[in-house]
């Protein structure tokens, strides 16, 4: 098994731990914070309704992140992603200062004695500065979300290793940094126990800046800024309506059918439950049954290693359990667990230790609901993604997990402060014993929610097994699909193939249908062939050049293997996509480029002929490209954006994999070549010889390296424009295919190649080598036959 990180460029490997490092010190400061917070709230409550106006104060934080995350989308179509990021979480690190500043100047001071000692200071101002900070945390937890793509560009795998990656550290840092904010809490007191996050936040700040500016990022801004010449202020206007419509279209699909309609309890609920549970029952029996808050947070502590637990075992067990139905029921057992509060009796001397056992306890609460969140969060969006079409207003995925959340934001406003009612009730009558009310709002509550969850569980279609495979058509993950269904006896002949190049390792928008990997005569091709089909059910064959992953040079490309695999499939046109060096001034990064010639100034060492060793054949090549494909293409140049198509240029193959010297660049230029790259032979000319259109789109991505005072060609500048260009790739893909299709029905896209071969060969046929024949067998079958 290779490294996982194999897949990530150097300067990709180097963001994302920049990024790392940054995450870590704002969740580290962000558990001290919010715990602290809490703390501070319970205590400074007056004891009549203390858990009312927490439970109001936390939903109204909540509510206020939900006006920052979508307040935060025009900014990040403005500004580079990673500096909005890095002032938001400078800006909430100021405002978590605030209450600090407010304590210390009324006179507040560390409590010596164990005795919380608080300046001079009005208890209700806790609710318009945790509001205003709601919003910062609500811009900080989307950014964090979207950061992602702009650091590893849209590969699905890349993704989903980099969030996989991001979320573990994320909950170390969340469980160490709430088990150190017990002690602070205990050190420092409740209001300046968060002294230390200004500083974490502040630095991971600072860290983020250093993440390097992805021209992908820029590019995308610069053509979202072109589209949307309004004022910040009317495009957060339109953020928000954009969020109404899309809550309105979430609340039409989960109510469209019963494939969605279980989210609501499957996803909403258990979301409130586990917050509540961390910011509300946890505090409220730390404070009052413990009588220490500050072992909330040993508690809180427990909760999150429980789940970072939780996401690492849905990823490993990601081909065992392929969907959320027995992580939800595992949730919704473990939500039983709660019963332990109403019936926890420890002895005052006893209460750290019981802290500490229940911080144990929450482990596998946290767990289940962790697993149920992660797990039923990949199968929403494998749904769902096969609902998105290009011209959305709303995407669908967008719009139910708008819902989804708008929904437990409000189960949070309202329960909430009931629920705190019935805690600050029980409370009063009770001497302060709060345990009657856990009863209620802990065990019954739980039970109930438990229930209704695995009762949710039995809802979609296919749920009944234990296990089952497949719910509703989706696996958790389609991409998990990718492996399981692979089945390298796929019959129906595949006549379209794409080649992808550097950069475009699948493809996106196309719905997965098998995975192949034919033994050819010449070997196995450069990786697994996957075959997809569009909207209107026409399969495509797709192999990555390079291997995916890119682990092939240009000279270890098994070119043979891969037109000889793609043939077998029945492949009669290829779609090859390459990136390539501009040796002319018109012919500018990211443009795209449909070559007609081509100069060989590869090395001879690439196998480059399926005619040898005794059966000899001379394919015809002075047109290397497919006229046919080429019109075909350019009829849908106008789906390209931000940059320009060209046609008809002479594309220079050399060997590599080391870029050209000034003096060999300026030398193809005089050539009369306009663009280089390492690829397109012999895979041109091997697609000749097996009869097979083929056609080359070539994406300009830097110019190489003659002129003068210019820095030359590196793999960085290649990648970061080929990135940008993925995009338009994918769209230029989707737009040919029709017309593809069209000239290969027709028998168009093969005219004058179908039997060229045939009439090719030289050898006269008792000459012929009799395992050269069969080898070619496998390639033109029935052409060549032996005499003797
Ligand atoms: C990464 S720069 C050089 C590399 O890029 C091109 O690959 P492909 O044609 O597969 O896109 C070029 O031919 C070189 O192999
Ligand atoms: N400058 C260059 N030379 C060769 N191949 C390339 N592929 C992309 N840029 C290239």
């Amino acid at each position: 098994m290779g490294n996982p990180f194999d897949d990530f460029t150097s300067v990709e490997r180097r963001n994302i731990f920049i990024y790392i490092v940054g995450i870590m010190l704002y969740k580290f400061g962000l558990e001290a914070f919010s715990g602290s917070i809490t703390l501070l709230a319970t205590d400074r409550f007056n004891q009549q309704n203390t858990f009312t106006n927490l439970a109001i104060l936390q939903g109204l934080n909540q509510a206020f992140q939900c006006v920052g995350s979508i307040a935060i989308a025009p900014l990040i179509k403005r500004f580079p992603t990673k500096n909005v990021l890095s002032a938001s979480v400078f800006i909430f690190g100021l405002l978590s200062a605030i209450i600090i500043i407010i304590d210390v100047s009324t006179g507040g001071k560390i409590p010596l004695d164990g005795k919380q000692r608080y300046g001079a200071w009005n208890s209700l101002i806790l609710f318009p500065i945790y509001s205003i900070i709601g919003i910062c945390h609500g811009m900080v937890e989307l950014i964090r979300r979207v950061i992602p793509r702009d650091i590893v560009g849209g590969d699905v795998v890349k993704l989903k290793k980099m969030d996989a990656t991001v979320h573990a550290f994320y909950e170390v840092a969340g469980t160490a940094g709430a088990f150190f904010s017990a002690f602070l809490v205990l050190r420092l007191g409740n209001a300046l126990a968060p002294s230390m996050t200004p500083f974490l936040f502040v630095f991971s700040a600072i860290a983020w800046t250093f993440i390097g500016l992805l021209d992908a990022d820029l590019e995308n801004r610069k053509r979202l800024e072109s589209l949307e010449d309004r004022s910040l202020l009317t495009q957060i206007g339109h953020g928000f309506s954009h969020f109404g419509l899309s809550v309105y279209r979430g609340v039409q699909i989960i109510f469209s059918s019963r494939k969605f309609i279980w989210l609501i309890p499957g996803y909403s609920i258990p979301l409130f439950t586990h917050r509540y549970l961390e910011s509300q029952l946890t505090p409220a029996f730390a404070k009052r049954i413990l009588n220490q808050g500050a072992y909330a947070q040993i508690m809180v502590g427990g909760s999150n290693f429980g789940e970072l637990l939780g996401a690492i075992f849905v990823l490993f067990f990601a081909r065992k359990i392929r969907t959320p139905i027995p992580w939800l029921r595992l949730d919704a057992l473990c939500l039983l667990i709660i019963w332990i509060l109403p019936f926890s009796y420890p002895a005052p001397e006893d209460a750290l230790s019981y802290a500490w056992t229940l911080a144990a306890i929450w482990i596998p609460v946290s767990f289940g609901w962790a697993a149920g969140d992660v797990s039923l969060a990949a199968y929403i969006q494998a749904s769902l993604a096969k609902m998105e079409k290009p011209d959305d207003k709303v995407s669908p995925l967008g719009a139910v997990m708008a819902f989804l959340y708008s929904f437990y934001i409000i189960l949070y406003a309202v329960l909430g402060p009931v629920l705190g009612k019935v805690i600050d009730n029980s409370s009063k009558a009770n001497d302060g014993d709060i345990r009657p009310a856990l009863i209620y709002v802990g065990g019954v509550m739980y039970t109930v929610v438990s229930v209704v969850l695995m009762a949710s569980t039995f809802i979609p279609k296919g749920s009944f097994a234990f296990n089952p495979s497949l719910i509703d058509d989706t696996a958790i993950e389609d991409e998990e699909n990718l492996v399981e269904n692979y089945h390298d006896d796929f019959k129906e002949p595949v006549k379209i193939a794409v080649i992808g190049g550097s950069g475009l390792y699948n493809l996106e928008g196309l719905e997965f249908v098998a995975e192949v990997s034919p033994e050819t005569p010449w070997g196995k091709p450069s990786d697994a062939i996957i075959i997809a089909k569009n909207q209107a059910g026409l399969h495509v064959a797709f192999l990555a050049r390079h291997g995916r992953g890119h682990y092939l040079t240009p000279t270890e490309v098994p070119s043979r293997a891969n037109i000889a695999a793609l043939k077998s499939l029945g492949v009669e046109a290829i779609i090859a996509f390459s990136a390539v060096g501009s040796l002319r001034e018109e012919l500018k990064p990211r443009d795209f480029i449909l070559p007609s010639q081509v100069i060989d100034r590869t090395k001879g060492i690439r196998p480059s002929t399926f005619f040898e060793d005794g059966l000899v054949a001379h394919a015809m090549f002075a047109d290397p490209f497919s006229a046919v494909l080429e019109e075909v293409i350019w009829a849908q140049r106008a789906v390209v954006e931000d940059a320009d198509f060209h046609r008809q240029k002479t594309l220079i193959c050399m060997e590599g994999p080391q870029f050209s010297t000034r003096a060999e660049s300026n030398m193809y230029r005089s050539f009369g070549a306009d663009l280089i790259n390492m690829s397109v032979l012999p895979e041109a000319k091997l697609a000749r010889e097996a009869e097979i259109a083929y056609q080359m789109i070539c994406m300009s991505t830097d110019y190489d390296c003659w002129k003068e005072h210019e820095v030359a060609v590196t793999v960085e500048a290649v990648v970061a424009n080929l990135k940008a260009n993925t995009g338009n790739a994918q769209r230029l893909l989707s737009a040919i295919l029709p017309g593809v299709q069209e000239v290969v029905e027709s028998g168009k896209a093969t005219e004058g190649l179908d039997g060229s071969m045939r009439f090719a060969c030289m050898t006269a046929p008792e000459k012929r080598s009799k395992s050269a024949v069969q080898k070619l067998e496998f390639l033109l079958p029935g052409y060549y036959t032996i005499c003797n």
